[in-house]
């Protein structure tokens, strides 16, 4: 007979496989933190062999398998946040939310494992509503409510939307633009020590421009075994020069290690 204190979709990842992942993600969510000012920053992602996200933009594609499905899942348990930008709130309406066994809501307390859902959308695109599905499991008990990062005022409508289920609109910076720096600074003063960045192509790009990079602490990469071809939503970082013009590369890992997942495998890096 089936458990029937956890819901049927809870996902297992095996402890001979998170001891290799382990190595690159804070201990617990409590307690690392690189600076007093800046959360420990994961940047995980799922690419094809042509370096793709998704088909095309706006289109939400499976690349994951089961395995490394569990991955990410056991990711989000151990981080304090998770973010992404409105493009992929807009194309994929996420849950956000970790379904590993155990954690809150899927058989354990509270919302005890469950990471903070962060989407930066500096200009009021996402029509968080309801009906999203990460407002739902925050109604739920099976999910934390998203703090929305804006540059500018939102109607009254959607603050309580996210109010009503526990979230909130966060309005930071002076300028045009989300920087880096204020969002990871945003994160720290309101005690998130940790924070995984999934996606998508823009947020991931922008992430690791020459300016940014190196604000990645580690780097946690499932490649599938497709190519999605020309028209996807691609990672391809802006490039580096030297002050003679000479291209360089953008980055390299360091103390790499490449972990088989079912059909996939998994890259973890440092930067
Ligand atoms: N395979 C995977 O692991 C993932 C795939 N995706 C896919 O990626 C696609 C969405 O990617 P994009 O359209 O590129 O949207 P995106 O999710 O990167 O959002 C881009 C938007 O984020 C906002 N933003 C705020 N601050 C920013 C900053 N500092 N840097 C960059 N953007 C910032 C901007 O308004 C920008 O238009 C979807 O098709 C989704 O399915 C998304 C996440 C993970
Ligand atoms: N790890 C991974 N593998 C894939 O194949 C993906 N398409 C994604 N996408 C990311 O996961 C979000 C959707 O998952 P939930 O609905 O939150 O469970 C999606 O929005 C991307 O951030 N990731």
């Amino acid at each position: 007979m089936a458990n029937m204190t956890k819901p049927r979709e809870a996902l297992v990842f095996p402890p001979d496989k998170s001891s290799s992942i382990d190595l690159y993600i804070p201990p617990s969510s409590t307690s690392s933190q690189s600076t007093p000012t800046k959360p420990f920053v994961t940047l995980t992602y799922a690419t094809s062999l042509d370096s793709s996200l998704a088909l095309s933009p706006g289109v939400q594609t499976a690349l994951s398998g089961p395995e490394s499905k569990a991955m990410t899942h056991h990711l989000r348990s151990r981080h304090d946040a998770i973010l992404i930008g409105c493009g992929t709130a807009i194309a994929d309406d996420p849950s956000l939310n970790c379904r590993i066994e155990g954690v809150g809501g899927y058989g354990g307390k509270g919302l005890e494992g469950q990471p903070r859902p962060i989407v930066l959308d500096p200009r009021g695109r996402w029509d968080v509503n309801h009906e999203s599905k990460v407002v739902k499991l925050a109604a739920e008990g099976r999910g934390k409510a998203p703090w929305v990062f804006t540059l500018g005022e939102v109607g009254h409508e959607r603050n309580h939307i996210l109010e009503d289920v526990g979230g909130q609109f966060v309005r930071i910076g002076g300028g045009d633009v989300l920087e880096w720096d204020d969002i990871l600074r945003v994160l720290a003063e309101k005690g998130l020590k940790s924070v995984m960045i999934e996606g998508g192509g823009h947020v991931i790009n922008s992430l690791l421009s020459p300016k940014t990079a190196h604000l990645v602490d580690t780097v946690i990469i499932t490649l599938a075994p497709t190519w999605l071809g020309k028209g996807g939503v691609a990672v391809i970082p802006d490039e580096r020069r030297d002050e003679q013009g000479t291209k360089l590369a953008v980055g390299r890992l360091k103390d790499v290690k490449w972990v088989p997942l079912g059909e996939d495998v998994v890259l973890c890096g440092r930067m």
